[in-house]
């Protein structure tokens, strides 16, 4: 099943340590050799020669911890420490400096750059060992503390922090390439009766499916759908115009009415549906996303007046 890149930065999936990478940045290939040999039982070792390469690796591997040396030709490791920190796709990439230069002054301008540690060489093998593995304990940790901050904890799906977030993010880089953001605003129906009629607990279960059955419904990259809060959800939908954030609308709507919840009590089927409001705008430098957010209401609200169960996208 086809998962977005937005709700696969909520997988819950354990990372292993094996899998964590270590990009270790030195111009002398013995260095690197013997760095590698002994942190490869643990984690995967990746090498760059130079400062330029180690740019390139961070930003495209992310890697859970560099190892790097100072004195180098080119970039030396101070400006490549420098330029990870300054690079929102790379700041938090933890970073320890292996060097040969004992100087405290060195050690000094390394931490105040933003290192976690400094290793003087020569080193002892198991003291370097102990802070790799200590520091990828602390990133598996991190990392997890911020999936989980990021999700539903009934639903498993995204949480409104996380919507928040994305919806600012994904505003701002529609803004730049001048694509349509689409957004739908998902309300379950009647569902104040339906806790009724068959109590919280099964209402719970409902939401969850619910939740559940949208995101695997959602095939495109990008794309998020997230709890907004009750038994409302949202879905971002980057490059969509109005008519393609319909298509996606009412694709939502029948997966619900499909998984054939019974809801005796609902005005709108024999069982539980949803209602949807569909909006789509060209974000520009003069207005906010709550244009969007205040046009994907309305509709649905309207969706609600005109007897629930559908898509309202205009
Ligand atoms: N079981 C359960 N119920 C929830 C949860 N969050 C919100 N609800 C219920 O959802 C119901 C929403 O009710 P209303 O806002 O009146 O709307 P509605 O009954 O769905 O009616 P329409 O929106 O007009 O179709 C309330 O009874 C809430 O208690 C939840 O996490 N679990």
């Amino acid at each position: 099943m086809a998962r977005s890149n937005l709700a696969n930065r909520l997988s819950d999936t354990p990372i292993a340590m094996h899998q964590q990478k270590v990009l270790i940045v030195d111009d002398q290939v013995l260095n690197r050799a013997f760095v590698a040999a002994e942190i490869e039982d643990f984690c995967t070792p990746v090498s760059a020669e130079n400062g330029a390469k180690a740019l390139k690796l961070a930003n495209r591997l992310k890697p859970d911890l560099i190892l790097m040396d100072i004195n180098m030709p080119g970039l030396d490791g101070f400006e490549v420490c420098h330029q990870l920190k300054s690079n929102p796709h790379t700041e938090d990439i933890p970073i320890i400096f292996v060097s040969g230069m004992t100087d405290t002054a060195f050690e000094k301008e390394g931490l105040e750059l933003g290192a976690l540690d400094y290793i003087r060489k020569p080193f002892d093998p198991d003291i370097l060992k102990a802070r790799v593995r200590n520091q990828l304990q602390l990133q598996r940790q991190r990392r997890t503390l911020e999936k989980m901050s990021n999700r539903d904890g009934l639903t498993d799906i995204a949480n409104r922090r996380y919507f928040d977030l994305s919806l600012h993010r994904e505003w701002e880089r529609m803004k730049e390439l001048r694509h349509p953001l689409g957004l739908l605003m998902i309300d379950v129906d009647a569902f104040k009766s339906f806790n009724d009629e068959y109590g919280h607990v099964t209402g719970d279960r409902a939401l969850k499916l619910i939740a559940q059955r949208m995101e695997q419904t959602l095939k495109r990259s990008g794309d998020l759908v997230a709890r907004y809060g009750g038994e409302e959800f949202a879905c971002i939908l980057p490059h969509t115009d109005n008519s393609s954030a319909r298509v996606i609308g009412d694709q939502l709507c029948a997966a619900v009415r499909d998984l054939r919840i019974r809801h005796s009590a609902s005005p709108a089927s024999p069982y539980v549906t949803v209602s949807i409001g569909c909006a789509s705008v060209l974000p520009k430098e003069t207005d906010s996303f709550k244009r969007l957010t205040a046009l994907a209401d309305q509709r649905l609200y309207s969706a609600k007046k005109a007897g629930r169960n559908r898509v309202v996208h205009c």
